[in-house]
């Protein structure tokens, strides 16, 4: 026996009720491949024949995954789109024969239900889950760059209505078991020991009434019908063709405003969806098919790709050469509940699950920490996404006080306090008197290099950056600081640590900006030179959200704040001399009592509540002096302010500060927004080609001055003919 025939086996029970345990060896998730069509195709020629079976039930014997989709290496590994076509045909096909079967079919979900697995459920005749958590169903493709092709696209809209099957598909959110069964996804939710006797209920129940709903048989225009779960009023919507284009012209521009037309995959799901809405079942799977193959080998999913794979990686790796064994973190202290020091509480008590003391030197800031904390599962317990227990249990974890109770017992404490060494200095001797040997000192410093703060320790071996983005609980990444002295244990926690809060972590070496910022930095004070010749503001903004970025720089320096912003830049022209030197521009602004939105004053004018941030603040100009005049295109603007960048990336990975370009890539993705289709700076650089970025640097250097000199090591790559990747 193949491992590809364990994959799927089938049992029939004494009541004639079938069971496929979908069990792919050797694989904790359950992944489709092309190698199983034929597998699955001998199972439905058996049921097709088999007048004996009563009904059909599919399940999963893995504990935390019914299926996770299509296997994405598979993806990765075509080469032609007609390829990539002819696998998501085969797919609709198989599921199209299930779903024609004269029998019910249920599928009993436990675990992950992505996408292939979502469409294979779909093509059942009902679902039920469990409500474990990880119990979640929905079609990330996009997330991936393509779109569901194996019938998602025209079952889904037919099953929870076409408004709330765009909003999954186009942004791949994951529903868990509860917003399912709301949304009509699931018929039932069950407690994991009840799954099997549901569905076999379910099966009973339906044989019994001797009929089940079935998508693809349903004629157009009869949509509006069958959608279970859609309240009066977007059925009245959803089941005439001019409510529909509404839906669908909403659809287009909402995507075009998000994804600025750099992401092929969104617009052809809604015209996969609306061709199956006015054109039928069979048309819409016809058109899916086709572009599913386009997408597969559109250089955006590629990198999309790339990044899911990297992220895979990132969740094994402990951040250490060998065997280390992390210690288990079982109470943590945090210095400050400001905006950080309540971010990282809120992702510990309520991702980590591990009780949090917050201190503070006030009272209003320990209220500060636990008020955001319960914001946070409000909106959760609204949302449904907890229950009154489980809030309950999250918010108990968080206490906190003006003194230091608690944490002679913490495994770790993470300051957040301002950045000042002084300060962080008193922080850890603070810690230290407390007689706590085990405990490790992280500090979420963005700036202070770690070592400069581990002077103050006895311990330095137990000192360790901790670098979150703000806000906490939405910024998907942590970056990791180790110094010389940090111990193997000690980071191999703090990555195990991380992760446990849901973050992605990579680990890097101290030095002045650490990575991350030390790529911003570059890029930022570009487009500060960019204003200070006159380009306007806006301009700058546009162009780079244009070419990919979640907002502009100019934006992004009135949102956090141009005080905290630039507080790294002297750090890093100190250490890195004038190619990091930042512009008058910050001065001037600073000066003139400009910090951004928090005091109202900044690069955008602030106050009316609509336009809050929208519209630049004319008076900026005389601020600095220029006149908003000067004539430049977008292009050169993207491509001065992310060369940059890429060349500073270069240098990190040259003096190890990062320990790979993948590192690289996760670090500026998550944790700058750096355009994700474009895969990373090392990729980026990569599609351009070493040499490429070699020549516009060096064009740049002759142009604008010396800061834009190529790296050494591009340099090198550039001659080696070598890459970072391959
Ligand atoms: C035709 C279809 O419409 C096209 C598709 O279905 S495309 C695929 C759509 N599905 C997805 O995007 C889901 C991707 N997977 C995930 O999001 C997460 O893996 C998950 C939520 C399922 C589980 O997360 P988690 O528990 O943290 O486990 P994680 O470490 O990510 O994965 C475990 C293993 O499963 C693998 N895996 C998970 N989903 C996979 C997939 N769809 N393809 C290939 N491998 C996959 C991971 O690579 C990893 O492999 P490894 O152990 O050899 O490194």
């Amino acid at each position: 026996m193949t491992d590809q025939q364990q994959a799927f086996a089938m049992s029939v029970d004494d009541q004639g009720i079938a069971v496929i345990v979908i069990d792919v060896p050797n694989e904790s998730q359950n992944t489709l491949k092309e190698a199983f069509v034929d597998d699955i195709s001998a199972i439905l020629d058996d049921l097709e024949n088999n007048s004996d079976v009563k009904g059909l039930i599919i399940t999963s014997g893995k504990d935390d995954s019914f299926v996770a989709g299509a296997d994405i290496s598979m993806l990765k590994a075509v080469t032609e789109a007609s390829q990539a076509t002819q696998l998501s045909a085969a797919g609709q096909q198989i599921f199209n024969r299930l779903e024609n079967l004269n029998i019910p079919t249920v599928a009993a979900i436990n675990g992950a239900c992505l996408g292939g697995g979502l469409e294979l459920a779909m093509a059942c005749h009902q679902r039920v889950a469990t409500q474990e958590s990880k119990t979640k169903l929905g079609l990330p493709e996009v997330q991936l760059g393509v779109l569901p092709g194996s019938g998602g696209t025209q079952r889904l809209p037919r099953l929870v209505g076409i408004a709330t099957s765009l909003d999954m598909m186009l942004t791949g959110k994951q529903l868990n078991a509860r917003r399912a069964l709301k949304a009509g996804l699931v018929d039932e939710v069950v407690p994991t020991a009840n799954l099997m006797v549901a569905a076999k209920k379910r099966i009973e129940s339906m044989a019994k009434k001797g009929r089940w709903k079935k998508s693809c048989d349903e004629p157009a225009n009869e949509w509006g019908k069958v959608f279970s779960a859609a309240g009066a009023q977007k059925l009245a919507l959803e089941s005439n063709s001019f409510g529909r284009k509404v839906i669908f012209d909403q659809a287009r521009k909402t995507v075009g405003a998000k994804t600025k037309g750099n992401y092929p995959a969104p617009l052809k799901i809604i015209e996969c969806v609306e061709m199956g809405m006015e054109h039928g079942f069979v048309k819409g799977l016809e058109v899916e098919a086709k572009y599913f193959g386009e997408l597969v080998m559109s250089p955006e999913a590629r990198q999309l790709m790339n990044i899911f794979f990297a992220v895979t990686e990132l969740k094994k790796d402990s951040g250490v050469d060998g065997d280390v064994t992390p210690k288990t973190i079982h109470k943590v202290g945090v210095l400050g509940g400001g905006l950080m020091g309540a971010g990282i509480a809120s992702v510990t008590v309520e991702k980590a699950k591990i009780p949090v003391r917050v201190k503070d030197v006030s009272i209003e800031g320990v209220n500060h920490a636990l008020g955001y904390n319960w914001k946070l599962i409000s909106k959760k317990l609204q949302r449904r996404q907890y229950s009154e227990i489980e809030a309950k249990a999250v918010q108990a974890r968080l206490t906190g006080g003006t003194d230091y109770q608690g944490f002679q017992h913490a495994d770790m404490v993470i300051e957040a306090v301002f950045e000042d060494l002084e300060l962080k200095h008193k922080m850890v001797k603070e810690v230290e008197a407390l007689q706590n040997e085990k405990v490790i000192f992280a500090t979420n410093t963005s700036s202070i290099p770690i070592a400069e703060i581990a002077t103050a320790s006895k311990r330095p071996e137990q000192v360790v950056g901790l670098h979150y983005f703000s806000p906490v609980e939405k910024m998907p990444l942590l970056e990791i600081i180790k110094t010389e002295q940090t111990s193997a244990e000690v980071i191999a926690t703090a990555v195990e640590f991380g992760k446990k809060q849901g973050k992605t972590v990579i680990v890097v070496n101290d030095g002045a900006g650490f990575y991350v910022n030390r790529i911003l930095a570059p890029y930022m004070n570009e487009a500060a030179r960019l204003v200070a010749e006159g380009v306007a503001v806006d301009q700058i903004d546009k162009a780079l959200v244009k070419a990919g970025f979640p907002v502009g720089p100019m934006t992004l320096l009135d949102e956090v704040g141009i005080d905290v912003a630039t507080k790294v830049a002297p750090i890093l022209q100190q250490a890195f001399g004038e190619r990091m030197e930042p512009p008058e521009v910050f001065e001037k602004v600073k000066a003139d009592d400009r910090k951004g939105k928090k005091n109202g004053r900044g690069f955008y004018l602030y106050g009316d509540k609509k336009k809050s941030g929208k519209s630049v603040d004319p008076s900026i100009y005389k601020v600095l002096g220029v006149n908003p005049t000067t004539s430049i295109s977008d292009t050169e603007i993207v491509e001065r302010c992310m060369l940059m960048m890429l060349n500073e990336a270069a240098r990190c990975l040259d003096e190890g500060i990062i320990r790979s370009p993948r590192d690289g890539d996760i670090g500026a993705i998550f944790g700058i927004g750096f355009p994700p289709f474009l895969g990373g700076p090392f990729r980026h650089m990569e599609s351009l080609g070493i040499a490429q970025v070699v020549d516009r640097l060096e064009h740049y250097a002759k142009a604008k001055g010396e800061r834009f000199s190529p790296a050494e090591t591009l340099i090198e790559k550039k001659k080696e003919g070598k890459a970072f990747y391959n």
